[in-house]
């Protein structure tokens, strides 16, 4: 609920002092989503997370709208907005353990996401089919911008949270300084 701030001092690169971080948690909910504009002018990345065990849910707000359906359309909603052509993006499908539970449990993935088919429900083949579609709305979008994928399970401490997380976010700020700052010199 609501928008939490989180204020972090990290090396950059090779230089011998820190710089500040900023991130912004933003509620995911869906009458908590008009609060995000003031928080997306100037952004360098956007760490977008999407509950991927959500497939046989439904939204809390509105039983209508299953939970991993509305995911997917937030997140094709936030990469095809021309506001974030030049904000890199890491994706991070989570609940990668319930998933795997549900999916060892029995519960079939292809009943509730019906393009899924007849490919078999095991988490091997249900997250490399979601980790695809995730990733197919970016490409269709625009080529050139960075996103990195991961599939976590963030609250699970036997499982790591990939310490790239930070890494691919430094690479994002990285990257785009380059771009605003190398200046390409044509030879006549
Ligand atoms: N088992 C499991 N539980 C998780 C995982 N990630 C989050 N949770 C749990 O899911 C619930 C919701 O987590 P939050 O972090 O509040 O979710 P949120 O996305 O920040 O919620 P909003 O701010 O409303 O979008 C909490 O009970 C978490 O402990 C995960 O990877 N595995």
């Amino acid at each position: 609920m609501g928008v939490v701030e989180h204020t972090f001092f990290l090396q950059w690169f090779t230089m011998n002092h820190d710089v500040q971080w900023k991130f912004y948690d933003v509620g995911g909910g869906t009458n908590q989503r008009a609060t995000w504009i003031p928080y997306f002018e100037d952004i360098n990345a956007i760490i977008f997370i999407a509950p991927i065990s959500a497939f046989d849910q439904v939204l809390a707000e509105d039983p209508r709208v299953n939970r991993l359906e509305d995911s997917f359309l937030l997140w094709q909603a936030v990469v095809s907005n021309r506001l974030f052509a030049r904000v890199g993006m890491i994706l991070l499908l989570n609940k990668c353990d319930l998933l795997q539970a549900k999916l060892d449990a029995g519960v079939r993935f292809n009943q509730h996401v019906l393009s899924y088919g007849d490919r078999p429900n095991d988490y091997e083949s249900v997250s490399r089919y979601l980790s695809n579609k995730f990733r197919a709305s970016v490409r269709r979008g625009d080529e050139g911008r960075t996103l990195f994928t991961h599939l976590v399970a963030l609250t699970d401490t036997r499982r790591k949270i990939p310490p790239t997380i930070i890494e691919n976010v430094r690479e994002i700020v990285f990257r785009s300084y380059l771009k605003d700052h190398i200046v390409t010199t044509k030879l006549v």
